[in-house]
């Protein structure tokens, strides 16, 4: 019984905690243009990895890569502003880091998905 206590009471934690993240993931959506357009270019790409039948795991996990990566890149901004909210060096080498942490993430990304969507993709146009 103790125990059947103790996971009703983890799952709420977890719930809440999940709320949370759910709420940076929104207020990321709302607030950062470069999201959305990786939010809707994953969902296209993974649309198309269905619809051609390809694999779909390897495109997931790039989208999911960016996405995540822009996530920490809109907390360490966050982070950053409120810390220096004054021009400082060492806050421009945190932003441009990790504004090239998202790029590098792309770059790979739109490799995976040439790699995966291009051959299915010509078949299907008959080249
Ligand atoms: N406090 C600061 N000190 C020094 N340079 C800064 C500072 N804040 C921003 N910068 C420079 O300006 C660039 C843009 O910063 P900004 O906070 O506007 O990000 P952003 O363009 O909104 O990024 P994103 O498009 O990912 O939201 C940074 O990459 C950095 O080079």
């Amino acid at each position: 019984m103790r125990l059947e206590g103790g996971s009703a009471l983890s799952l709420r934690r977890w719930w809440r905690s999940a709320g949370f993240a759910r709420a940076g993931i929104a207020h990321a959506y709302r607030t950062q243009p470069n999201f959305r357009i990786e939010v809707w270019a994953g969902t296209l790409a993974c649309a198309v990895a269905l619809a051609l039948r390809a694999p779909l795991a390897p495109v997931a996990l790039a989208c999911a890569l960016v996405l995540g990566l822009e996530l920490v890149n809109t907390a360490l901004e966050a982070v950053v502003d409120l810390a220096s909210p004054e021009l400082h060096p060492l806050a421009k080498v945190a932003k441009d880091a990790a504004a090239g942490a998202v790029l590098v993430a792309s770059g790979g990304a739109v490799v995976v998905a040439l790699a995966v969507l291009l051959p299915p993709l010509l078949r299907v146009l008959g080249f």
